[in-house]
Parts: structure tokens; sequence; C-alpha cells
């Protein structure tokens, strides 16, 4: 077995993304089925037209310019959603966390990607509503096309689900292609344009000192789809999963608790006025020293990945023959599909307690010890890892940090059995009904 993991390592290494090179058929057909959402973008392209996004984006998101700036709106958008869910817990009313979350995430993401106010989470910003509903239904009509084989037909026809998603995907195009013209615009009265921090800015940018003309309003339409893809749902789906591990587990609930306190420092907990703290406050204190002493917390979230990773499954095609590990042989241009669900239980991956979420196993000394992609699966591995990887983490911890500070959850319902829902990413089917109860005064 120890021979067999070794080599398959190598060996799926490389068998390179579906969607890099040549296609095959396999790759063909999963293109076809999410290009009428996604187009060309991260997720969809071949070859140098790939290449060319990976090295723009990974630029960007190694920036020092980009961690800062994402840190800010993280910490205001941590502090907007603890007062939307202070609000509720004054009233004891009960909460769709996931919900919650997936809003918070959209709004996140419109600032750290776009460079965009959008205010999903209080329901003021009526079209960013109208588009994100469009937006996460099409994800789930989407794949539904994996099960229908009469999609194509459906489309064909303009009936059913691809009726729907036709109407969708034009709610979703005209919301996108104002803001990329609405950006074009600002962008052409500030004078300092070099300066800005969001993603979409710094493609913009690209595009004016591009011979080529790659990059069109139609690439720019793919990538803000693709990062919207990539980003949001992800990381809500993560974070869902936690809170609802957390109301499982109430004793490591109030060990994160804990821990935040001692990392934050003392302060934020009392004041003159007693037992209370400002939200704003609070947030200000979650610095990169603060975070990096999270090592429990950052292991919670890597332990919740494992059992759920909001990537379920993903798909490669081969680029040329290539024989697996167990000696299977495999076609160039076929499709080979690996589950990291499956693979964050195995045993003889993880031990005879893999089906328990246990954040110790992570750590050593109180120290993090982070495992080879290759076997900690959640986030790829090789030249396609995740390229959002620190960004989710740095967004995840801030936002759990705020909410567990500040409240304790329970589930609404403990006798719930809860199951997912099949989509590309891992969603909570129905939502996440919970009770937040306030530990500390919120304002
Ligand atoms: C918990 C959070 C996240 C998880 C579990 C996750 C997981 C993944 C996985 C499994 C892939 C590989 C997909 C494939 O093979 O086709 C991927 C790719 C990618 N992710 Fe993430 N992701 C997360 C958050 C993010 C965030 C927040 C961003 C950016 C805002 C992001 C940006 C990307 C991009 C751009 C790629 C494509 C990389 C490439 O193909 O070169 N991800 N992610």
């Amino acid at each position: 077995m120890g021979r067999g993991k070794e080599e398959g390592t190598k060996k799926i290494r490389q068998i390179p993304n579906r969607r890099s090179s040549r296609r095959g058929i396999t790759g063909e057909y999963n293109y076809c089925i999410i290009k009428d959402l996604l187009g060309d973008g991260i997720f969809a392209v071949n070859g140098d037209k790939w290449l060319h996004q990976r090295k723009l984006a990974s630029h960007e998101f190694s920036t020092k310019v980009l961690r800062s700036f994402s840190s800010v709106a993280f910490r205001k958008n941590a502090a907007k959603l603890a007062k939307k869910i202070s609000a509720a817990a004054a009233g004891s009313t009960v909460i769709d966390l996931q919900d919650l979350l997936m809003k918070s995430m959209l709004d996140s993401i419109f600032k750290v990607g776009f460079g965009l106010e959008i205010d999903t989470l209080s329901g003021s910003d009526e079209f960013g509503v109208c588009f994100s509903k469009a937006f996460d239904e099409s994800n789930w009509i989407v794949f539904r096309r994996y099960v229908d084989i009469f999609w194509s037909a459906k489309r064909y026809l303009n009936i059913g689900l691809e009726r729907q998603l036709k109407k969708n995907i034009k709610i979703i195009d005209d919301f996108v292609y104002q803001l990329i013209q609405r950006k074009r615009e600002n962008m052409q009265n500030e004078q300092d344009v070099r300066n800005k921090e969001d993603i979409l800015s710094r493609f913009i940018l690209a595009s004016n000192e591009d011979p080529d003309e790659r990059i069109t309003d139609k690439y720019l339409r793919d990538i803000i789809l693709n990062f919207l893809i990539a980003g949001k749902d992800t990381s809500a789906n993560t974070l869902s999963w936690f809170f609802y591990m957390l109301c499982k587990h109430p004793t490591i609930q109030e060990r994160i608790a804990l821990e935040i306190i001692e990392s934050v420092g003392d302060k934020v907990v009392s004041n003159e006025k007693g037992n209370y703290s400002s939200v704003d406050e609070f947030t200000a204190r979650l610095t990169e020293q603060s975070m990096d002493k999270m090592q429990y917390l950052h292991a919670a979230i890597t332990e919740t990945l494992r059992l759920y990773p909001a990537v379920p499954v993903d798909g490669k095609c081969a680029d040329e023959d290539d024989v697996l590990p167990d000696g299977l042989k495999v076609k160039k241009g076929d499709g080979v599909n690996y589950m990291m669900y499956a693979m964050g239980r195995m045993t003889y991956l993880w031990g005879e307690d893999a089906d328990e979420f246990k954040p110790d196993r992570w750590l050593a000394n109180g120290v993090f010890q982070p495992a080879s992609p290759f076997k900690f699966v959640a986030f790829n591995a090789g030249p396609r890892i995740c390229l959002g990887k620190e960004f989710a983490y740095r967004q995840m911890k801030i936002l759990a940090a705020t909410l567990i500070h500040f409240f304790r959850f329970r589930l609404e319902d403990e006798s719930r059995s809860i199951k997912y829902r099949t989509m590309f990413t891992l969603h909570i089917d129905g939502g996440l009904p919970v009770t937040a109860l306030r530990r500390i005064k919120c304002e």
C-alpha cells in the first residue's frame, strides 16, 4: 500500500486537469455542461489561456496589498454579520446560518474581487439579491445536467429547467457586464489606477497593456463568475459545516472561544462598562499576528474540510496514455475522478478514528501540522492547486473568530438528521437553522 500511495501521487500529478490542455472526450463533455454558465474562465479554459489567467490571478493573490486590503474587507463583513446575528439573538429568532454565510461571502468577494460594495446580507440591494438568486439557481441547474440526459434537447427546445437557466444567465450577464462597464468608467476617471487593490481592476489594467487583446469584456465576465464560484460557496459551505460540527461538539466550541480570547488579549472581553465590547473594536484586533496564534481554530477548520470538503469530487482528464498505481490503464482522453469526500474518511489514510471530528489530530505541541496536499486533497494538489487557499483561511478564520467570540451556537432541532445536497459544492440540504445565544453584548 505504501508503495502504491507514493506512485499514485506521482501518477496523479501527471494527469492534467481536464480543462488544462487537450480536453479529450470526457473533458469535452464536462466543458460542454458548464460552459453556458462559466464560459472560458479559470475553471474551463484550455492551454495558453489558462496559463495566462493563472499567471495574472496568482500574482494578485500573492501581493501584500491584496492581503491587507482583503483583511480589512473581511473584518468589516464579519462585524456586519455579527450585528445581524445579534439582532436575531435578542429576539431569540432562529436563523439559517448557511444562508447568512452565503450572503456575507458574496458581499466580501464583490468587495475584494471586484472593488464593489453590494449588500445582499441586509437584503437592501435588490439588484444584488436578484443576481445572487439567479447565480445560485444556475449553479444547481447546471449540476443537474450531469443526471439529466435530455438536457441538451431541453436547451434546444427552451423548456423546463433549461428555460429557467437561460433567463438566469441573462440576469447574471446583465449584472456582470454593467459592473465591468462601471468599473472601466471609474478607472478612466481615477488618477492613480495603478494602486487599485481589487482583482478586477488588475485584470482591466492588464487588458490595456495586452497586445493580443485577449482580455475582452466576455473574458472578464468569465473571470468574475469563476472567482465567484471558486470563492463564495466553497468558504460559505465550509463554515456552515464547521458551525454544524461546533453545535455537535460544544466543548470544542468553548475551547475555540478561549483560544480567541487568549489570542486577541483580555481587553476585548471587558472594559469599564463591564462585560461588553464593541464588535468593531474586536474585529480590529484580528490582526495577522493574533490570527496566527489561533492554531486550534485553524485545526478545527481543516478538520471540517477533511470530513466535509467543499468540493466533494473533482475530475481530471488524461492528457496521454497512463497507468494508475493499481495497474488500471488510462487512455488519453479518459476521465478520472477522485473523491475528496471519501478520501477524507479513509481509515488507511487517517486511522481508525477517521470518522470522528478531532481537531487535535492536526496539532503537535499546540502547533498546526499541515498534511501533504496529496493526502488532504480538499484544495486539490499539484499545478492546479487552489489559488485562493490562503485567502479562504484568512476569511474563514476572521468570520469564525468573530462569531464564536460573541455567540454560542445551538442547533434549532438536535434530532434533525443533516444531509448534504448534491451540487458542485457541498451544501447542507435545507440550510442550517440555529439559535445564537450572546456570550458578550455585541454592538
Ligand atoms: C474552503 C475554501 C476553498 C476550497 C475547499 C477550494 C477548493 C478548490 C479546489 C478543490 C480546486 C481545484 C478545482 C479543480 O481541480 O478543477 C480549486 C481551484 C481554485 N480555487 Fe479554490 N477553494 C476554496 C476557496 C477559494 C477562494 C476563496 C478562491 C478565490 C477567491 C479560490 C480560487 C480558486 C481558483 C482561482 C482555482 C483554480 C486554480 C487553477 O485551476 O489554476 N478558491 N479550489
